[in-house]
């Protein structure tokens, strides 16, 4: 505020002396006039050397055909200066703050972001557009949103998509981020087209401080927005990743005709047709889709996501453990999962327990090397076993698929779930739904590369399917700084990413006390919770969702009185938070009990474990070994808050097609409505 109007004085005295000294040249010029001068627009005299200006008693002269004294001549100009200076200054400073209330979002504007946006972006945003420079414009677009200040103590990201797409028209501006210069697909004016992603385009004073991996994330990330925004702006060309991290597509006029075009190859989501001829128009989600909507645009024909498992492979499980010395065990069947043969057998009552106790030999025996077997009773079939053998040709499925391939019968009951979220496919090819209002909180753990970022990743983007924007807001902490969650940064749901523990510490404190509030306003309308109020119509407060990537990090970054009031906090959302809206999920690499202490983990009593280093890692997620049997890469184990056992799932990956084939075509539903 003290830069600004200190600038404003600066153009008011700028003008008042330049007018005295282009309207009054007869006057004496020094050092003394220049003093007065000063002054002179005030309403009072200061004491004035005899003979400089303003001091010609008796005499009367014309400013603009208006007889004046002459002494108050000066003093009018002075005004007039003052007056301008203030008047143009003042314009500036509406325009910009226009601008900045535009480019905000209401949720996010504070004293700080203004000052930043006015101090230097805004005026690099005005100069860079007359004086042509779109790289100015682009770097005050681009730094702006990557550090803006959210709810006075939040850093986040701003997509910006709206601004982007009035500069660009390309349509999918939202999910391209803060930062787009475009000057015309092919066909207009300019060939060139550059395209620096939010995130993706790693501009080179971010690059201090990241590793190169790091690097790499973020360059793919940007060549992975480029190739989808391009996409569906129509544009076609090939592209390429400068050495700064701009993106560039299309035909540069300097250096003539793109050599690759790479357009049609792309699928068009127009041109899907169903394969089954199912014609299920059930509403679904939010955003009043259709079942139909979804077979649409996922793969044709549409993937299997189990099989009958021959009945040789079962039989030799059955073989296997007479050999090892377990008879009469019986075959009962068996499914071919995505990621696991399924092989069930009953063996006698009395066997079933050492049985169990041997996966390992029995792993070695069935030629699985070093590949992990896990056994578990069958739930709803009484003495049952499955016997769960990784594959060697496993399979991996795509969000949009598992959403397509969810059991007709299971629909009645997505849609009764107030924030329904698809969590993966379980070996005999059911796909697993939950709903996050019952969870209430979420503890997510598994060793590095187990897939914990793309199930987050996946669940995510699940729920901006089935859920409006309006009535989800999510908030991510993201310590690599927007490698982990490419996409997620662009949803319309996203409020912000934070990258300062200490934001995250005081937006549980504020959720602890929002959620006070919250009952407050439940108790007045006679409503037990969010869930009925929203039901009745009677509120439409949205459900709040904290996705903590890696707590470890932040605990790390936390001195010991903080973490243990951020810990006190989570303990007051508790069990209580589900009624308000307010749910919790926690990642970690280092599932141990000192990183995730007793009582934190008592209040995330919803687990999904990974694949982990040891038994006890997966104690510490699951209460119970498993964890370490598991196969990596999105092959998990999920344990609702009132299950006694875990279910396996494959975590579904969103696939580049699913982005542009539906994803993104949700998400512009969604802007629409
Ligand atoms: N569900 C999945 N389907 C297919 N591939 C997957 C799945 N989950 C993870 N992968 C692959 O495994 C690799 C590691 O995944 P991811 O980055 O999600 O792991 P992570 O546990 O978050 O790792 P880190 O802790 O190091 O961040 C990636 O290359 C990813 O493509």
């Amino acid at each position: 505020m003290w830069a600004w109007l200190i600038l404003l004085v600066m153009i008011g005295l700028g003008w008042h002396v330049a007018a005295i000294h282009h309207w009054v040249p007869a006057v004496p010029w020094n050092g003394a006039a220049a003093w007065h001068a000063l002054w002179s627009p005030l309403p009072f005299s200061v004491p004035r050397p005899p003979g400089t200006l303003g001091r010609i008693p008796g005499r009367h002269s014309s400013l603009r055909g208006v007889m004046l004294p002459s002494h108050h001549v000066p003093i009018a100009w002075g005004a007039i200066g003052w007056g301008v200076g203030l008047g143009l200054g003042g314009l500036w400073v509406l325009i910009g703050t226009l601008a900045w209330l535009y480019h905000t979002p209401a949720s996010v504007r504070n004293g700080q972001t203004w000052r930043d946006w006015m101090l230097w972006r805004w005026p690099m945003i005005v100069l860079g557009t007359l004086t042509h420079q779109p790289s100015w414009v682009t770097e005050a677009f681009h730094r702006y949103h990557r550090t803006w200040t959210a709810g006075g103590n939040s850093t986040g990201i701003d997509p910006t998509w709206q601004t982007v797409a009035h500069v660009l028209d390309a349509g999918l501006a939202r999910s391209l981020g803060d930062a787009i210069w475009m000057t015309g697909p092919d066909g207009g004016p300019v060939r060139r087209i550059q395209i620096v992603a939010d995130g993706g385009g790693v501009h080179p004073a971010w690059s201090h401080g990241f590793d190169a991996e790091m690097m790499q994330a973020w360059m793919q990330w940007a060549t992975q927005w480029a190739e989808i925004a391009l996409h569906h702006a129509g544009v076609p060309g090939s592209w390429t990743v400068s050495d700064e991290g701009v993106v560039h597509r299309g035909r540069d006029p300097q250096h003539g005709p793109s050599q690759q075009v790479v357009s049609g190859d792309l699928p068009s989501p127009a041109s899907r047709t169903t394969q089954d001829g199912l014609s299920d128009t059930t509403r679904w989600g939010a955003q009043g889709l259709t079942w139909q909507d979804l077979r649409s645009a996922a793969p044709n024909p549409l993937p299997l996501l189990t099989t009958p498992l021959p009945a040789d492979r079962v039989q030799e499980v059955v073989q296997v453990l007479a050999h090892l010395g377990f008879p009469d065990v019986e075959a009962i069947g068996g499914q071919r999962g995505l990621t696991v043969d399924v092989a069930k057998i009953r063996p006698p009552a009395a066997l079933a327990k050492r049985i169990l106790a041997e996966s390992a030999t029995l792993a070695g025996q069935l030629g699985h090397g070093n590949l992990p077997l896990r056994m578990t009773y069958v739930d709803g079939e009484p003495g049952v076993i499955a016997v769960e053998r990784p594959r060697p040709d496993r399979q991996f499925v795509d969000l949009v698929t598992a959403l397509a391939r969810t059991d007709p019968d299971d629909r009645q009951k997505i849609q009764r779930m107030a924030v329904p979220i698809c969590l993966g496919v379980t070996p005999n090819g059911r796909v697993v739904w939950s709903d996050i209002t019952t969870w209430p909180h979420c503890l997510i753990g598994g060793s590095t590369n187990s897939g914990k970022t793309t199930v987050i990743s996946s669940m995510l983007t699940s729920i901006t399917i089935t859920m409006s924007p309006s009535d989800l807001r999510i908030t991510v902490v993201d310590p690599k700084a927007g490698s982990s969650f490419p996409w997620i940064y662009h949803m319309p749901h996203v409020d912000a990413v934070l990258l300062d523990p200490e934001d995250v510490v005081a937006l549980v404190a504020q959720w602890a006390d929002e959620q006070e509030t919250r009952y407050k306003q439940f108790a007045k309308l006679k409503v037990p919770d969010l869930i009925t109020a929203r039901q009745r119509g009677i509120l439409s407060l949205p459900y709040r969702l904290l996705v903590i990537d890696e707590y470890k990090d932040l605990k790390d970054h936390l001195d010991k009185e903080t973490l243990k009031e951020f810990e006190r906090n989570i303990g007051r959302l508790g069990q209580k938070a589900r009624g308000a809206g307010f749910y919790l999920w926690i990642a970690t690499q280092h599932p141990l009990a000192n990183i995730i202490s007793s009582p934190l983990k008592a209040n995330l009593p919803t687990r999904i474990a990974l694949l982990t280093s040891s038994t006890s890692d997966s104690q510490v997620i699951l209460d119970r070994p498993g964890a370490e049997t598991l196969l990596g890469k999105g092959d998990a184990l999920f344990l609702p808050a009132d299950a006694t056992e875990p279910i396996r799932i494959q975590a579904p990956i969103v696939s580049q097609e699913s982005l542009w084939t539906y994803i993104i075509e949700a998400w512009k539903n969604q802007q629409n409505t």
